[in-house]
């Protein structure tokens, strides 16, 4: 891509097929075996700590936030209570890039490449903002896509278990995790898990279950997760509408944050926080009776936190699991979906360019109740069946598609949305 940054820099490319002596090369990691191409081209050699430095970006306080789960949560709930307290702030993820309360671009990857990031952190600073929230995927620590840029504040939500197809193994996996907390800057680490190995100068910690400096000393999650917040001597209680225990993680994290971010009290960040609605396609309640939700739950952790979020209730689950992805992840979320659940309905997600039965099967080979199993390849005939099938009481749960607005079968992308044909289901009943 190529960026005009204006006048300065002028216009600045990552691929060196657009560089010329007019156009600076961004020399980063992935191209780095470009740059000589590009300077022969007469182009100017960059990298992105120069850009950042040339852009005059130092000023803006970049929040990063990475784990396997959680991060699009914690870090718009973050963005939410930084603009309620009146701080412009930009935001950087999953879901796409947005500048104080407005979308300015759609969802590509969840960490960009560092072009793109560093065009977003310009921007969001041409319209004034002081912070700019940013999801940091593991692909993006290890592949570099974040070189250069100096964080405020660094933020850890869980390391699990995702993308093993990519990183080779889990060890591998923690280890990228892992170092993005080695230097000595703030730092905002989950105590209760002991998985990530961290440099423990400027970390502050939050959690639930350990001591730590944001520690949850008491908590109600019916209604919406709400509790009670220790920081050292001083004691404030919050409340949400957000739905399940993990929620309480994400929203601690994300009020520590704000209060090590900003100078305001943490009671005032607390009330912040109860404005925070949660994210589409994350808990969303679709339809209160019957109750049926639709979550973006695609690992085993995700799965196994929303159901037993839900554990006083008899569940039905509608899933399945992405072609071209982590394989090792199929068994494991069927065995945490069927060991809680009343009845699992296995179907498509993203099939991409596999043969979806066969992401079926390898989903099966987890489940040790079979009788529990129902497969349907096609998303929304399973959808179908499962409302059918729903008894009086009980919970349906539609996961692993959260917001997404297409199926994509073969390499081509077919509009489909969970909460949209959850409602025309329930519409034609009537
Ligand atoms: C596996 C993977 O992550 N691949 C990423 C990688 O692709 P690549 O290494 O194949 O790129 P490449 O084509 O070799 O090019 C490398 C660089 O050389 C440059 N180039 C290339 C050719 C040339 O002649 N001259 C030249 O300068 C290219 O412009 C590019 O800057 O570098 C590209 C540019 O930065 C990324 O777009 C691409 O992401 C692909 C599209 C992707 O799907 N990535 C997914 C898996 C991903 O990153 N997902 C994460 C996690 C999702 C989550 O859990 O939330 C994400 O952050 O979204
Ligand atoms: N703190 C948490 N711990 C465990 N699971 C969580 C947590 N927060 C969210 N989840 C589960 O993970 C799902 C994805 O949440 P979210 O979109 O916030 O994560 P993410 O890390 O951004 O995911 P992705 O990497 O796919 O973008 C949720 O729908 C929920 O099922
Ligand atoms: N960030 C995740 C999202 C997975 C969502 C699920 N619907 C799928 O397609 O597997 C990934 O790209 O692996
Ligand atoms: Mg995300």
């Amino acid at each position: 891509m190529t960026v005009d940054f204006g006048s300065g820099i002028g216009r600045v490319a990552d691929d060196s097929r657009e560089a010329d002596k007019d156009t600076a090369f961004l020399s980063t990691r992935l191209n780095r075996s470009f740059a000589t191409e590009a300077k022969a081209k007469g182009s100017q050699i960059i990298t992105p700590k120069g850009l950042i430095e040339n852009l005059q970006l130092a000023d803006l306080d970049v929040v990063g936030i990475t784990g396997t789960n959680g991060k699009t949560t914690t870090a718009a709930a973050i963005y939410s209570i930084l603009l309620d307290l009146g701080y412009k702030t930009a935001l950087q993820g999953t879901r796409g890039f947005f500048i104080n309360d407005e979308k300015i671009e759609e969802k590509s990857l969840t960490t960009p490449p560092s072009l793109a990031t560093i065009a977003h952190m310009a921007e969001a600073k041409s319209h004034g903002c002081e912070f700019f929230v940013m999801e940091v995927s593991s692909h993006a620590i290890e592949q570099e896509r974040i070189e250069g840029i100096d964080f405020a504040l660094k933020i850890h939500t869980n390391v699990t278990s995702d993308h093993l197809d990519y990183h080779g193994s889990i060890e591998a996996y923690r280890a990228v995790k892992s170092s993005f907390f080695q230097d000595s800057g703030k730092k905002l680490i989950n105590r209760d898990e002991e998985i990530l190995k961290f440099n423990m100068q400027n970390a502050y910690s939050y959690g639930i279950e350990n001591p730590a400096t944001y520690k949850v000393m008491a908590y109600t999650l019916g209604g919406g997760v709400s509790g009670v917040l220790k920081h050292f001597e001083t004691v404030v209680p919050f409340e949400t509408t957000l739905q399940g225990f993990f929620n309480l993680y994400n929203i601690t994290a994300a009020i520590a944050a704000a209060h090590i971010l900003t100078a305001e009290e943490i009671g005032e960040i607390c009330e912040a926080a109860e404005n925070f609605g949660g994210v589409a396609g994350r808990m969303e309640t679709v339809s209160e009776d019957p109750l049926i939700i639709v979550d973006f739950a695609h690992t085993e952790d995700g799965i196994k936190q929303v159901l037993d979020s839900l554990k006083e209730k008899e569940v039905r689950v509608v899933f399945g699991a992405g072609g071209d992805r982590d394989r090792s992840k199929r068994p494991a979320m069927g065995r945490a979906a069927a060991s809680i659940a009343k009845k699992v309905y296995l179907t498509s997600d993203n099939p991409r360019s596999e043969d979806p039965v066969k992401i079926i099967e390898e989903i099966v080979e987890g489940i040790t109740e079979k009788e529990k199993v129902e497969k349907i390849v096609d998303r929304r005939e399973a959808i179908e069946r499962a409302i059918e099938e729903l008894q009086p009481g009980e919970v349906l749960l539609v996961l692993g598609k959260g917001d997404e607005t297409y199926q994509e079968i073969a390499g081509k992308r077919i509009p489909f949305d969970d909460r949209q044909t959850i409602r025309e289901i329930l519409a034609s009943r009537i």
